[in-house]
């Protein structure tokens, strides 16, 4: 299966490290950047052909022709330009699957040609280490063993789950900008390591390992049916204890609402992010 990748920034890269890593051959790839700056140490990187549109206008459109599955990776106001630069260069048969927030199967659906196979997805950058979520929502022209092929590579990096277009802006609350919650979770329980006197290094490596270690364990039990977050939560308190009271803190502080913010926040952003680029379609 020959794959595109156009755009490859951190979305398009941590897809492609995983499909590298899951055994998908370089041979079989080639990707899109703007500048040839970053073509060249995306080249480097990854060890793929990558084409930059700086060099070649026609990079895109070249790098799509081949390609039986194309994922769009620039920026969500970029995505339809993209589809209507390579709309004439596409097989028909080619499945045309946008990882970008807010553009929505219908936009692209217009800018590309009648009966083009179109999926939205809404992946994770955690796909790098084969740990990721995506939510795939298969547009109108898109058969079973299409969405099937497109599964089976996304499935090797992470959980595939494909869900209804109506749901994808609360995915990318939770799962979509989620990694960023973890990283900044880890981030100031580090600092204050730091405060208390710690080593920054030492710091960061207890944060780090111990996100890994909850989000491990976490996902264990949440398949296995053992404990769901907050049984595993409880467990970790002791009455009177020492993380009763940094709980208490978190609560006092507010920070299971401003972590429900958070979702809605992102979701919310994302439906008028779709609502402005309508406007501009
Ligand atoms: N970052 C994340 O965690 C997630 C991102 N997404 C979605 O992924 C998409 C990309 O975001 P992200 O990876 O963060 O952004 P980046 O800025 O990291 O990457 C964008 C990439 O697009 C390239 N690019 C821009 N214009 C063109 C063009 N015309 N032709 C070819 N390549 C082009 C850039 O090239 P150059 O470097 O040369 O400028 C760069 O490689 C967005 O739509 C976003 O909504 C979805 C889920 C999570
Ligand atoms: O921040 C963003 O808009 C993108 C979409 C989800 C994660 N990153």
């Amino acid at each position: 299966m020959r794959i595109a990748m156009l755009g490859l920034g951190s979305m398009n890269g941590a897809i492609l490290s995983g499909f590298l890593a899951s055994g998908v051959s370089a041979d079989d790839v080639v990707a899109t950047s703007r500048s040839a700056a970053s073509a060249r140490a995306r080249a480097a990187e990854h060890g793929v052909t990558v084409l930059a549109e700086e060099d070649d206008a026609e990079a895109n459109r070249r790098a799509a022709a081949e390609a039986d599955v194309v994922f769009l990776g620039v920026k969500p106001h970029g995505i339809v330009a993209l589809c209507t630069e390579i709309r004439d260069a596409l097989r028909p048969e080619a499945v045309v699957v946008s990882v970008a927030a807010a553009v929505d199967l219908q936009m692209m659906q217009d800018a590309l040609r009648a009966g083009q196979p179109v999926i939205r997805s809404m992946p994770n950058t955690p796909l790098s280490v084969g740990l990721g979520v995506v939510g795939l929502v298969p547009g109108a022209h898109v058969t079973a063993d299409q969405t099937d092929r497109v599964k089976g590579l996304l499935g090797a990096c992470g959980a595939v789950h494909v869900i209804d277009e109506a749901q994808i802006d609360a995915l990318t609350g939770i799962s979509g900008s989620g990694p960023a919650y973890a990283f900044h979770l880890a981030e100031h329980m580090a600092a204050a390591g730091v405060e208390l006197g710690l080593d920054p290094a030492l710091a960061a490596d207890l944060a780090a390992r111990t996100v890994q270690g909850a989000g491990t364990m976490l996902v264990e039990n949440h398949i296995s049916g053992a404990a769901d977050a907050a049984a595993l939560r409880r467990a970790v308190c002791s009455p009177n204890g020492t993380t009763e009271r940094a709980i208490g803190q978190l609560d006092s502080h507010g920070v299971p609402e401003a972590v429900v913010a958070a979702v809605k926040a992102s979701a919310d952003r994302a439906a008028e992010m779709t609502a402005q680029l309508r406007e501009q379609v």
